[in-house]
C-alpha cells in the first residue's frame, strides 16, 4: 500500500497529446486510486502553459513530507515542473528545508512520452494504447515499488563575456538537450501542432530542415569522477576513451554539424526512435549524458560545403534517422570508400556516439540557425557571440525527482 498519509497531488495537462488525459484519468486513474484506498490531497488540471510548475511549487510550500505527484502529460509538462522547482527557493512549510525531493508517477498522455517509453519499454505498438501499459508507473506507486532518480542536464546559455551585461539563463532537461537538426525540427514542429497533431509532425519538420548544416565549435566535457570523454567503438562494441582528449580530458570538435543531440534518462525520444540506444544497453555507472553527432565532413566523398553537397548529404542524414527507428541501428552505420552507407566493413562511422559529462556549443556568429537550442521540446536561442554549456547532474540525496517504476 502506498503511504496514505503523504501528500498526493494528481494533475493532468488537458491539452497534451490528443487531448484525452482528462477522460483517461476519470476512467482509469481515479477509480484505481479509490479501489486501492489511496487518498488524494489535491486534484488539478493545468490551465495554461507554465501552470504545472506553479501548481507543484505551491503544493510543496503547503504540505510537509514526501510529496508525490501523479502526472498525466507528456515530457514537456514534466520539464516545466523540474524547471520551476530547480531554479527557485521554496518558502511556506519548506522555508528552511535545504532541498526537497518529489516522487513522480507518470501517466503517459503526451505525444511522444519519451521518458515513460524509456522507463517502461513498449513491447508493441498496441501496447502504447492499452490502459494497462499506461498505468504501470501508477501500479508501481500503489505497490510501493522502487523509485529511480532522474539525472538532469543543466544548460547555461550565456552572452559573450565581452558584453556590458553578462547575462545567462539556465534551463534543465530531463530528456533531451539538442541543437542543429533536432532543435530546428522542434522549433518548426510547434507551429505544425494544430495541423498535424501526432508525431507525424516531427517527420514533416524533419523533411523541411534535412539539408541544413550548422557551424559551431564544440567542447566535450569529461565526466566528473572518471574524468573522461568516451566514444563508442562499434568494432569492439564498447565505449573507449576518446583519442583526442587533452590533458584535462576535454575534446575539441569542429563542425559543421548536421545533427547534435544529447539525452539523459532516455534511450528514445518516441516509442520507436531509439536515438541513444546505449543509454539502456550499456547503463552508465556515473553521472553522464549520451551524445549523438553527425558531422558531414567525415563522409569520405566530402570536398566542400556547397548547396549540392548539402543536398546530397541529406540522404545520409535520413539514413541515420531511419536507422534510429530500427532499434537504434544508426550506431552501426559506416561509410564505404565511395561514401555509401553500410552497416558492415571498417569505414569511419557515420555518427559519433559519445558518453561524457557535458558539452559546450559555441555557434558561429553568422550561422543563425546554429543558435537554436532545444531542451525537452522547449526552444531557446543562444545570443550572438554567446554559447551554451550543458552538464549532466545528479541532485544530492534527498533532493531531485524520483520516478516510480
Ligand atoms: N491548459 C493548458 N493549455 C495550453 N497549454 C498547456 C496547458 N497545460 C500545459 N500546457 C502546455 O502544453 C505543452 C505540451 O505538453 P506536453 O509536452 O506535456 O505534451 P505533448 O507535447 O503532447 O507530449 P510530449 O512532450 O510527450 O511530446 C507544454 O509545453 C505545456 O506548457
Amino acid at each position: 500500500m502506498a503511504m496514505a498519509s503523504s501528500p498526493l497531488l494528481v494533475m493532468h495537462n488537458p491539452v497534451c497529446g490528443n487531448g484525452t488525459a482528462e477522460a483517461f484519468f476519470n476512467e482509469y486513474v481515479f477509480p484505481r486510486l479509490e479501489e486501492a484506498n489511496v487518498q488524494v490531497t489535491q486534484k488539478m488540471a493545468t490551465a495554461e502553459a507554465g501552470h504545472a510548475g506553479t501548481i507543484v511549487f505551491e503544493f510543496l510550500e503547503r504540505y510537509e513530507g514526501n510529496v508525490t505527484v501523479i502526472l498525466g502529460s507528456g515530457d514537456g509538462t514534466l520539464h516545466e515542473i523540474i524547471n520551476a522547482l530547480s531554479l527557485v527557493a521554496l518558502k511556506g512549510v519548506r522555508e528552511n528545508v535545504l532541498s526537497s525531493s518529489v516522487r513522480v508517477v507518470l501517466v503517459p498522455c503526451g505525444t511522444a512520452n519519451a521518458l515513460y517509453c524509456s522507463l517502461f519499454k513498449p513491447t508493441s505498438m498496441t501496447d502504447l494504447e492499452s490502459p494497462a501499459y499506461k498505468l504501470k508507473s501508477l501500479e508501481a506507486f500503489i505497490r510501493g515499488s522502487n523509485v529511480v532518480p532522474l539525472t538532469l542536464a543543466v544548460t547555461t546559455l550565456s552572452s559573450p563575456p565581452s558584453s556590458k551585461q553578462h547575462l545567462s539563463k539556465v534551463v534543465v532537461s530531463a530528456v533531451v538537450t539538442s541543437t542543429a537538426l533536432h532543435a530546428s525540427i522542434l522549433h518548426d514542429s510547434e507551429s505544425l501542432r494544430k495541423e498535424v497533431p501526432d508525431i507525424e509532425r516531427f517527420k514533416v519538420a524533419a523533411r523541411n530542415n534535412i539539408t541544413q548544416w550548422y557551424s559551431s565549435h564544440v567542447k566535450l566535457l569529461p565526466t566528473s569522477s572518471a574524468r573522461a570523454v568516451e566514444i563508442y567503438d562499434p568494432d569492439k562494441k564498447i565505449f573507449v576513451t576518446h583519442e583526442e582528449s587533452d590533458d584535462h580530458g576535454i575534446v575539441d570538435v569542429y563542425g559543421p554539424f548536421a545533427y547534435f543531440l544529447s539525452t539523459v534518462n532516455v534511450d528514445r525520444l518516441e516509442p520507436a526512435f531509439r536515438i541513444t540506444p546505449l543509454m539502456s544497453d550499456f547503463v552508465s555507472s556515473e553521472v553522464s549524458l549520451d551524445l549523438v553527432m553527425v558531422r558531414p565532413h567525415r563522409d569520405p566523398t566530402f570536398v566542400m560545403d556547397t548547396i549540392e553537397a548539402r543536398n546530397a548529404f541529406a540522404e545520409k542524414s535520413n539514413a541515420v534517422l531511419t536507422a534510429a527507428y530500427q532499434d537504434g541501428n544508426h550506431i552501426n552505420l559506416r561509410y564505404t570508400d565511395d561514401g555509401k552507407i553500410t552497416s558492415e566493413g571498417t569505414g569511419s562511422t557515420v555518427i559519433e556516439y559519445i558518453r561524457c559529462g557535458g558539452w559546450e556549443w559555441i555557434p558561429d556568429d553568422v550561422d543563425e540557425k546554429a543558435h537554436l537550442l532545444c531542451s525537452d521540446g522547449a526552444i531557446f536561442s543562444i545570443v550572438k557571440g554567446g554559447r551554451a554549456v550543458c552538464r549532466a547532474a545528479s541532485p544530492a540525496d534527498g533532493a531531485g525527482f524520483l520516478v516510480y517504476v
